[in-house]
């Protein structure tokens, strides 16, 4: 396939399936053989049923898993990079720089506090300290989060205000795609209308998105494309 330079996120051939092998090697197959593109600017919103591999899509764009067939490009220093092949060192310098992922879970760092949390991915990249510090401290005031929790680590936070330091983490960074694994679900009104206008404004900086929402208004908001996930049966016959 060749693609023009606005395409950020490629996906070709994509097939995915797990063997338990310590269940029988029962063989659960979950994603047919998925083509598409997204652009610098667009917020493709997957769909389909629970269980329909959603989240297991986006761990393969991610290289979190391996698909048997098919692979992943992202737009790195330039050029659409496989990273379903890519070395690890590799892996990790496109996530670093050009692919951000929120995903369901926070991973807490013990005892590093909640702004240096935020600050740490724009300090890896060579930002200022003074710089990285300003932009953590207002995503955590927009995301609600009060200034005297900055200093402790979210180990104990709850469940939602995880979730908001997880997506400040990896909005204060602008990556120029994202993965967005239901960045909302734990979380109220005011502060899911903050993660639209944070996610708005990422695709005006011209951001390729793709994301999970369950939540209807979220999805009217956001989503100017929808990427149907396709099981495996269905793309095999
Ligand atoms: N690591 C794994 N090992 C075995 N099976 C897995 C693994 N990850 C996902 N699956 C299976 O793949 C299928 C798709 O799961 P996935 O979480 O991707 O669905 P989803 O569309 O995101 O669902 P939901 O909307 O309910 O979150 C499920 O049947 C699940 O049991």
């Amino acid at each position: 396939m060749t693609y023009d330079d606005t395409v950020m996120i490629a996906a070709e051939g994509l097939a995915k399936s797990f063997t338990l092998h310590l269940q029988g090697a029962t063989h659960i197959p979950v994603l047919g053989r998925m083509d598409f593109a997204v652009r610098a600017g667009e917020c493709a919103i997957l769909d389909g049923p629970s269980g329909a591999g959603k989240s297991t899509l986006m761990r393969c764009i991610y290289a979190n898993y391996l698909p048997q067939e098919g692979r992943v490009l992202i737009r790195h220093d330039g050029d659409l990079t496989d990273i379903t092949h890519a070395e690890p060192r590799a892996i990790l310098d496109i996530r670093r720089r050009s692919l951000g992922y929120v995903s369901q879970f926070l991973r807490v760092i013990p005892r590093v506090g909640t702004l240096d949390l935020v600050m740490e991915p724009l300090l890896t990249l060579g930002v200022a300290e003074a710089e990285a510090k300003e932009r953590a401290a207002t995503l955590l005031s927009r995301l609600r989060i009060p200034e005297r929790m900055w200093r402790l680590p979210p180990g104990t936070f709850s469940g939602g205000e995880q979730q908001r330091v997880n997506i400040a983490r990896v909005m204060v960074v602008h990556y120029p795609a994202l993965l967005l694994d239901e960045p909302t679900a734990s979380l109220d009104a005011d502060n899911r209308q903050t993660v639209v206008d944070l996610v708005t404004e990422a695709c005006g900086r011209s951001a390729a998105i793709v994301g999970i929402f369950h939540d209807a208004a979220v999805r009217e908001a956001l989503g100017n494309r929808t990427i149907t996930v396709t099981p495996y049966e269905k793309a095999a016959a």
